[in-house]
């Protein structure tokens, strides 16, 4: 399956295609400057994946990465609850290209091993994921500091197929 991994800047993308990619969680990872690309084999599956930075220059090129994918992969940060609404913006005007049509959605509320983090419950509010239609769409919470969580995302990513 070829998917994109898009959120915020230090939402953790980069972090989550390390870890995924090699088990290996580092604190020290750079602000991704456009995007990196990243193939990774998990059992039968071979995943592809687009690691596209989050700072607002890169934004714009959201919907370039996303285009043709099997699932879309967006990452929060769900302790940084002051950026919630900037997420929500860019979520929804990210699915609302007609490139993007019916692309499979994947919200990850990351960084849940740190206190005070959003909820699901929380997070599916504050996105305002029940307004999304005519496309599958999960949303959990996960940490890729304790790779909480981390075996449900990749079923989820297997079933997506190819
Ligand atoms: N505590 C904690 N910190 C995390 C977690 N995931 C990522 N981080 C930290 O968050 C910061 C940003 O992580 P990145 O993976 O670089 O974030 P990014 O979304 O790729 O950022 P851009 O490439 O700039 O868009 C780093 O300091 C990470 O160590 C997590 O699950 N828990
Ligand atoms: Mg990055």
């Amino acid at each position: 399956a070829e998917i994109s991994v898009v959120g915020l800047q230090a939402s953790g993308k980069t972090s989550f295609v390390n870890v995924i990619g090699s088990g290996q969680w580092s604190e020290d990872v750079v602000p991704t400057v456009a995007f990196n690309y990243r193939k990774v084999r998990k059992g039968a599956v071979t995943l592809k994946i687009w690691d596209v930075a989050g700072q607002p220059k890169f934004r714009s090129m959201w919907e370039r990465y996303c285009n043709g994918v099997d699932a879309v992969v967006f990452v929060v940060d769900s302790v940084d609850q002051d950026k919630f609404d900037t997420a929500r913006f860019e979520l929804h005007q990210l699915l609302s290209q007609p490139s993007l049509k019916g692309v499979p959605l994947l919200v990850l509320g990351n960084k849940n091993d740190l206190p005070n983090h959003a909820s699901v419950k929380d997070l599916i509010r504050e996105l305002e994921l029940g307004k999304i239609q005519g496309r599958p769409v999960s949303c959990y919470s996960c940490s890729m500091k304790s790779q909480h969580n981390l075996d449900i995302v990749l079923r989820w990513l297997a079933e997506r197929g190819h």
